[in-house]
């Protein structure tokens, strides 16, 4: 079933091109993976479906909703979050305090409600307290709650980062490039979680991945892209056997 639909998406920066007529469709439930050499797109892709930046031209719909316009925040409120490459958390904070500020963004109570701490606000606070703790104990980051996140070591700071997307309760999380600059066991750790967000939460899942080898593992769809172009869609045994593929990875080399 199509869940989030790419369709016809050209993405212009001045003269260049960063995606051109890309079609991609997404299924509910899967882990699909988007993949390229340097940039082909891949970032873009996810800025698109996530509302930081807008196609030139083309549509993008989730869930049946047209999202091709909406603002970071309207999409997250949607259901989709996401796990920046480049880590988005707040160093001289805890663990816990990025993700309740993180979960914070999900609050329905108004401002006065707030001030005076009670009513539905206490109440909604403490749901998004034990949300955030239920994260923690699925992420399993209970020995380093109370830790600064920059005293963390890089590969710890990947899984609070994705462990701040997961308490946006997504339906659909997006993953850039989670396990870059990780250490053969840190990559094995969070492969294991990525699995088990989509098995266990019923999460689906988008991510691009340099590492070929833990992609073709863990995707049920792969997208090919190449200079901001799509060039091949399936499965991993389909893309592996893609011609058009083969030669991209080829000219990298
Ligand atoms: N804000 C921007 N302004 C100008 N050009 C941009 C911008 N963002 C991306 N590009 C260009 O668009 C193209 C695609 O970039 P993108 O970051 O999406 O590639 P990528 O596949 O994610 O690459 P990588 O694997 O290196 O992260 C590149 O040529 C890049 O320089």
């Amino acid at each position: 079933m199509t869940y989030l639909n790419v369709s016809d998406v050209t993405l212009s920066f001045g003269g260049l091109n960063a995606l051109t007529n890309v079609n991609m469709h997404i299924e509910k439930g899967l882990i699909t993976s988007i993949i390229g050499p340097n940039g082909a797109g891949k970032t873009s892709i996810l800025n698109c479906i996530s509302g930081f930046y807008h196609p030139t031209k083309g549509d993008i719909s989730y869930g049946g909703k047209n999202l091709t316009h909406a603002s970071p925040h309207e999409i997250s409120s949607m259901g989709i979050a996401r796990a920046f490459q480049n880590l988005e958390l707040f160093r001289g904070l805890s663990v816990l305090d990025n993700l309740l500020l993180a979960r914070h963004s999900k609050l329905d109570y108004n401002f006065f409600q707030a001030l005076v701490f009670w009513g539905k606000a206490s109440r909604v606070e403490s749901e998004n307290r034990a949300y955030v703790e239920d994260v923690i104990d699925f992420m399993e980051l209970e020995p380093y709650r109370k830790s600064l996140v920059g005293n963390l070591s890089y590969g710890v700071q990947k899984k609070v980062e994705v462990a701040r997307a997961l308490t946006l309760d997504p339906d659909l999380l997006l993953l850039d490039e989670p396990m870059a600059g990780m250490n053969v066991e840190e990559k094995e750790d969070i492969v294991r979680f990525i699995m088990d967000i989509q098995k266990e939460r019923g999460v689906t899942v988008v991510l691009v991945e340099h590492d070929l080898g833990v992609v073709m593992d863990i995707s049920d769809r792969i997208h090919v892209l190449d200079f901001g172009q799509l060039i091949g869609s399936g499965t991993p045994a389909e893309v592996a056997a893609n011609q058009k593929v083969i030669e991209a990875y080829i000219g990298e080399e």
